[in-house]
């Protein structure tokens, strides 16, 4: 479902226009739809309805406590990846049997902490991550429940940057290796290796790569059972891509095929960590527009968003669709860049982008933000973080508020041999 459509003229966001929001929150402020990831939710759950398959949430799309704590509701567990996200998951109500740990350098103290709490399992992705996993848990006299990542070399066909299945890639253990790494695991006292892991990539828009990779997995969870071992669970990944141009329809259907041919023969619990999926396209980000400025060779419209707050165009060239809050305004003769604030060239939303004529004031809806957009900001340029809005029905609430300039500043500590003077004290603290 498409929760932004335009109504007599107005963008809502399912029945809130977006120019109440910019009006009572300020801009630039990222709104979430509460129904549409419920149904994003509801839609993959009914895909793989026939076979055993855990949805485990991949926080790091979104790591909102409001955003976790609907899905949450709906049944979902977590695929986290620091201790951070662990506590988010755990304070938005995830039970800790449904969580799942992965993550190239998970630390002792995250061990622990993790082991304490009661994960599910850890998807553990080196040697000697394991070693150190085992020393843990026998400290704590605890046994931790191991899946072993296994990276198949398969080209994921998505962006270099998150691509994650290659052997270049720094994620999981090489398929070649990884029988050794199992028996490893079978020996150590204090781990259970319950089976096997895997993330290709993300936003794989294609779904060939999954059958060749899962053809992998499968076969090693076959090798693997033929020397003995009880291979319980396979982790499936997320990845699933989604559609940013309108040019893209998910195959929700064809990716359940693939698991259900490749996969659940195995009788293996199943488990999938959709991130971008599920939260994506239930998000905009709002800006406002600045100022218009048309130079010789180019048209920029200055927002007041910036790649601190959306920065998937300038790290990965992403597009993200961008529309007009006031819809039926005619269209510029004039593509143009939609730029941030920010000191940097590589500051922009959008490149030579046509648009309806805009002027200051106007309202943009920067689409498909709500994977990887709010989690992957910062304020650089000392900006203020984005506020976080999430619209269900009529009603939307603030779930993450603007912070303010004295917060932000007064997080810095100044060491003993700086005094202050003190009218740069009373101007952080706003009181000038
Ligand atoms: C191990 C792991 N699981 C799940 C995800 C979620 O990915 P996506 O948001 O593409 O579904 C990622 C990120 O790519 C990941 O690294
Ligand atoms: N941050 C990336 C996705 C990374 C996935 C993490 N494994 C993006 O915006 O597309």
């Amino acid at each position: 479902m498409d929760a932004f459509t335009h109504r007599d003229g107005r963008l809502y966001a399912e029945d809130v226009p977006l120019a109440r929001i910019a009006e009572q929150v300020g801009t630039p402020v990222f709104v979430y739809s509460a129904t549409s990831i419920e149904a994003q939710y509801d839609a993959l759950a009914s895909a793989l309805a026939d076979m055993k398959v855990g949805i485990c949430y991949a926080l790091k799309a979104n790591s909102n406590q409001a955003v976790i704590a609907t899905l949450a509701a709906r049944g979902a567990g977590a695929d986290v990846v620091s201790e951070g996200e662990l506590r988010r998951a755990l304070a938005a109500g995830v039970h800790p049997s449904k969580i799942v740990f992965a993550g190239v350098g998970k630390t002792a103290e995250e061990m622990a902490f993790a082991l304490k709490a009661g994960i599910h399992q850890f998807n553990l992705e080196s040697g000697p991550e394991l070693e150190l996993l085992n020393e843990v848990a026998g400290r704590l006299g605890l046994v931790a429940p191991v899946a072993i990542r296994v990276n198949p070399d398969v080209d994921a066909k998505t962006h270099a940057k998150i691509t994650t299945g290659k052997k270049e890639n720094k994620f999981g253990i090489e398929i070649e290796q990884a029988k050794s790494v199992y028996a490893r695991a079978a020996a150590l006292p204090h781990i259970d290796p319950v089976g096997v892991a895997m993330h290709i990539g993300s936003q794989l828009t294609d779904l060939a790569p999954y059958r060749a990779a899962y053809r992998r997995m499968a076969d090693l969870v076959k090798a693997l059972r033929a020397e003995g071992h009880d291979i319980r669970r396979v982790d499936l990944g997320g990845g699933i891509g989604i559609d940013y141009r309108g040019d893209h329809t998910v195959d929700l259907a064809g990716y359940a095929a693939i698991v259900r041919e490749e996969i659940a023969p195995l009788g293996a619990e199943m488990i999938c960590e959709p991130g971008r999926l599920l939260v994506g396209n239930a998000g905009v980000l709002l800006t406002s527009v600045i100022y218009v400025k048309q130079g010789t060779a180019k048209r920029f419209v200055i927002v007041d968003a910036a790649m601190n707050d959306l920065i998937r165009p300038t790290l990965y060239e992403a597009h993200h669709d961008i529309v007009m809050e006031r819809a039926g305004a005619p269209e510029s003769p004039h593509p143009a860049d939609i730029v941030g604030p920010i000191c940097e060239s590589g500051d922009y939303l959008a490149k030579d982008r046509v648009l309806p004529e805009l002027a200051p004031g106007d309202l943009l809806a920067v689409k498909s933000a709500g994977a990887y957009g709010a989690v992957m900001g910062s304020s650089y340029n000392t900006r203020l973080l984005a506020p976080e809005v999430l619209v269900r029905g009529g009603d939307f609430a603030v779930v993450r508020p603007r912070p303010s300039y004295e917060t932000l500043i007064g997080q810095d500590r100044l060491p003993d041999w700086l005094s202050p003077t003190q009218p740069v004290r009373r101007a952080a603290a706003g009181e000038d």
